[in-house]
């Protein structure tokens, strides 16, 4: 059968000239500032346009640009590879630049496949995430009059070979440790407002179960989850990264840093990073600093995303739907029995 896959993404600016309006795309997301339109949209450019020198310089130290596309369609074309059963193609959807979520509907109309899987490049249900990515997919596929049949994947934070890629990619980043040094496991993930969480969103609750996940499979005793990429004025989830960071330095302690929300490399992960929180670890007295790479394409990661295609194409077949905990109440949950 012909199967569209659909990955979805946040997106990043592919030149300095389209930092500002990616910005203004993410920030007037009704998921990430909840206020009416009226308000939203010119708060949404004023935000934009205040960051936007911030975040061009922070593109400005990776060439100016995100390598976001250019590392999904790798995946992409790793994941075609490993549904060979089907005519498997993956379409990419990006929420806040190109290529767009309708101009992904456009190619999946075009391709005129027999059955949809929507599947989030986010390990963790977040409503600003991939609750807005899927509401924009329904929007849009009306839009582009998509009618085939369609299930969605929401979420996979303890999937089998999610855990076992991240995990194979900490061992290699902790391998030779100095003999000096005591090493502090960091599970950085992307932060979110505290309010977020307190209406209902279930991300923390899932980053702690990638956590819980990856240290029953590593044999490592000292591990602390942490929340990066805090931005504007309210507060954040914590701890902080980077409080967790001076915490290592200020006992003498190296830091393994793994990034477990992210599944590709982009501004989040090779500056502030490899770049800021390096240096920050520097000036904190942490002895050895080293930063674990994102899933990417790791053949681990690539069979358990194949997996969750096969179970979701599958649960309209056996009639598994949606569990009690799943924030997809309304689709089809593919991780029966969990969720
Ligand atoms: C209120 C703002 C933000 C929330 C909430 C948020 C949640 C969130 N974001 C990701 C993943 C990514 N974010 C990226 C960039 C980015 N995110 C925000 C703001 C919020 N994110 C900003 C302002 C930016 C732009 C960069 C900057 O100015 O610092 C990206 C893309 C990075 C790139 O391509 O270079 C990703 C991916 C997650 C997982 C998440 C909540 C769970
Ligand atoms: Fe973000
Ligand atoms: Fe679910």
């Amino acid at each position: 059968m012909k199967l569209a896959v659909v990955l979805f993404n946040l997106g990043g600016p592919d030149s300095p000239d389209a930092v500002e309006p990616f910005l203004a795309n993410l920030f007037s997301d009704p998921a990430v500032l909840t206020m009416p339109g009226f308000v939203r949209k010119p708060l949404a450019r004023f935000i934009a346009r205040k960051r936007a020198p911030i975040a061009r310089e922070i593109y400005a130290k990776i060439g100016g640009r995100s390598p976001i596309v250019e590392e999904t369609l790798l995946q992409a074309e790793a994941l075609e590879k490993a549904i060979p059963e089907h005519q498997t193609r993956a379409f990419i959807a990006m929420r806040c630049w190109k290529p767009f979520t309708h101009e992904a509907a456009a190619a999946v109309a075009a391709f005129q496949p027999d059955h949809i899987v929507l599947l989030p490049l986010y390990p963790q249900f977040s409503t600003t995430t991939t609750g807005s990515s899927l509401k924009e997919w329904k929007r849009v596929a009306a839009l582009a009059g998509i009618t085939a049949p369609t299930t969605t994947i929401c979420c996979y934070p303890d999937l089998g070979g999610f855990i076992a890629a991240l995990a194979a990619n900490i061992e290699d980043s902790a391998a030779e440790p100095r003999a000096d040094v005591s090493y502090r496991l960091l599970l950085s993930a992307h932060g979110l407002p505290k309010r977020v969480i307190a209406r209902g969103d279930p991300y923390q609750a899932q980053v702690e179960q990638t956590a819980a996940a990856l240290k029953a499979r590593l044999s490592w005793d000292d591990v602390s989850i942490c929340y990066q990429s805090k931005v504007g004025p309210l507060e954040w989830i914590g701890p902080a990264t980077d409080a967790e960071i001076r915490r290592a330095g200020a006992e003498g302690k190296g830091v393994v840093i793994a990034p477990i929300a992210f599944v590709s490399e982009h501004s989040e992960t090779l500056v502030e990073l490899d770049i800021e929180y390096a240096k920050l670890a520097r000036e904190s007295g942490v002895p050895d600093y080293r930063r674990v790479p994102t899933v990417g394409v790791r053949a681990e990661f690539i069979a358990g995303l194949a997996q969750l295609v096969r179970q979701s194409i599958d649960s309209v077949k056996n009639g598994k739907g949606a569990g009690k905990t799943c924030p997809l109440t309304a689709a089809r949950c593919p991780r029966t029995g969990t969720a």
